[in-house]
């Protein structure tokens, strides 16, 4: 069976900018309009020609710029808004002017102070002065959702008559309930006696969090354009957000009527771009576009994934423009994602013991750090990789003191052939009376040649990763030691390096040496 079309009306450009602080230059509008354009949105509402003259020149520009999609302005009823608008479009290949005037009684009476035939008289002017400038005029009835039955019947016949062929049902405050308003669309639809004339269109406010709902439940109730903006960006909580319309009349083509034109794998590219240009984050856990939108980090979901996308999938990264899913690496995290992400990284471990005890190490990491990227894990690997059972010292523990008018002390706890020892030690910084107890307890005779510190990721929960590197009687060699704490890393890079001469590192790995 063929389904409708929905068309994807963007106002990221008009409404998006009403965001408090959201302001565009021109030159940004026309960049996203760009976007727009080459997502395959059907109309791009650039702005309100009679706001401003930087207004009217973003919408002349975009006009000019965009070829594919049909280029909006807003006006009120006034000739001279519409007269502006029609000016700033006069270069689009197809240009609409959008008109409105609100038809609740409290807009009404005290925002317009008209009375209802009035506002009546308006609308139909405005719709034929803009008839005559372009051919393509949308009228809304501003406020729907709080305006009366029967008056919005008599104002959306009489401007169907007047030649707009697009009527729109905004809930201008996000008041509408979704069963609420899909039925006064569908209500409006059948009692209007010239309604099959003109597009009916939806424009949801997310005042409620219901913007999307309700555009949805209008289109299962005979809408068939929603007006719409990228990362839900609108005048006070947002407008209705294209990326989650458009993914879910697709992901849900089993109960959704209508199909929609837009090269989805443009979405995330569009929302980075908005993004950036208004400063406006988008949150991590936002639908489609946020950074977790396609992440998983618990175990038994990673496992699951790995297994068979779709179990805890209903959609592709890919197809909304992301690079891929992501399995983030955590302390939710299992086994499966760890061997995966090792493997991915070319680190292998040859049998379940040597993964196990790999797993514990990074279970441990992942109690002290949100996130284990693949530098952690790579640092994690080398700790892990030599032959554990054979070293001749190893980290016990360590309590480092460090005050300001006192002289930083050190006590720390080694295991030297598997004997724990203790020792402390001042120093002229924590890490110098780190090593000088650690010296006291192995007495190497060796000398430091080198101490590098680096941050492995960022966020101040990253793993230091600390490069020691020793010489003795012309043996030299780096040792390395990754902790969040940056203390129990350098004391672990420096046993790693002492455990290295004592093992005559040269011979047995002779990549470790330089
Ligand atoms: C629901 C929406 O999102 S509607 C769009 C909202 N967007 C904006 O307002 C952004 C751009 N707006 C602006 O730059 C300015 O408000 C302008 C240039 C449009 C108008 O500025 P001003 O002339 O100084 O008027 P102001 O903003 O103070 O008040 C709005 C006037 O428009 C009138 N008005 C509001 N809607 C309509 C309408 N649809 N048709 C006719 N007049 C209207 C109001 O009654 C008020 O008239 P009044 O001054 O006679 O009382
Ligand atoms: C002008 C209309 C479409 C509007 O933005 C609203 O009612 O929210």
């Amino acid at each position: 069976m063929s389904k409708d079309r929905l068309i994807i009306f963007d106002t990221t450009l008009r409404d998006g900018e009403q965001s408090p602080g959201a302001s565009m230059t021109r030159d940004e509008k026309v960049r996203i309009a760009k976007m727009l354009e080459k997502m395959g949105v059907d109309v791009i509402e650039a702005g309100f020609a009679i706001a401003s003259v930087g207004d009217f020149e973003s919408v002349r520009a975009v006009a000019d710029a965009v070829k594919n999609s049909t280029v909006c302005s807003l006006a009120r009823t006034g000739a001279e808004d519409i007269d502006r608008a029609a000016e700033a479009l006069r270069s689009a290949e197809s240009g609409r002017i959008h008109t409105f005037i609100a038809t609740s009684p409290i807009h009404m009476e005290y925002k317009l102070r008209m009375a209802p035939d009035n506002v009546v008289e308006r609308a139909v002017a405005a719709v034929k002065h803009a008839r005559n400038l372009v051919a393509d005029v949308e009228f809304s009835c501003e406020d729907a959702s709080r305006s009366e039955y029967d008056f919005m019947c008599r104002i959306i016949e009489q401007v169907i008559d007047a030649g707009a062929r697009t009527i729109n049902l905004p809930d201008t405050v996000g008041y509408g309930e979704p069963g609420e308003y899909g039925e006064m669309v569908s209500r409006l639809m059948n009692a209007i006696p010239n309604a099959d004339k003109a597009v009916f269109s939806v424009h949801c406010h997310n005042d409620l969090g219901l913007a999307v709902a309700n555009s949805l439940s209008a289109v299962m109730h005979g809408a068939r354009q929603v007006e719409c903006t990228i990362n839900g960006l609108g005048e006070r909580a947002g407008n209705a957000s294209l990326e989650e319309l458009v993914m879910a009349v697709r992901t849900r083509a089993d109960i959704f009527p209508v199909e929609v034109s837009v090269d989805a794998t443009q979405i995330v590219p569009t929302s980075r771009l908005v993004s950036s240009i208004t400063g406006f984050p988008v949150q991590p856990n936002k639908a489609i576009v946020g950074a977790n939108a396609f992440a998983h980090e618990s175990g038994i979901h990673q496992d699951g994934v790995l297994k068979y996308r779709e179990t805890y999938e209903i959609m592709r990264a890919e197809d909304v423009g992301w690079n891929a899913n992501k399995l983030v690496l955590g302390k939710h995290s299992g086994r499966a994602a760890f061997k995966a992400r090792l493997e991915e990284l070319g680190i292998s471990l040859d049998n379940q013991a040597a993964l196990n005890l790999a797993f514990t190490r990074f279970k441990e990491l992942a109690d002290k750090k949100h996130e284990i990227f693949d530098e952690d894990l790579q640092a994690l690997m080398s700790d892990v990789q030599p032959e554990e059972s054979d070293v001749k010292y190893r980290f016990i523990g360590l309590e480092a003191v460090s005050k300001t008018g006192l002289k930083p002390r050190a006590d720390i706890e080694l295991a030297v052939d598997n004997t724990p020892q203790q020792a402390s030690a001042e120093g002229d910084g924590p890490v110098d009376a780190a090593f000088k107890a650690t010296e006291m307890l192995v007495n190497s005779g060796a000398n430091l040649l080198l101490y590098s510190v680096n941050a492995i990721t960022s966020g101040t929960d990253s793993q230091g990763e600390v490069q020691v590197r020793l010489e003795k009687d012309g043996t030299i060699v780096n040792g390395n030691g990754a902790d969040t704490d940056i203390i129990i890393a350098s004391v672990k890079a420096y046993l790693d390096a002492l455990n290295l001469l004592e093992a005559g590192v040269l011979k047995a790995h002779p990549q470790r040496g330089i």
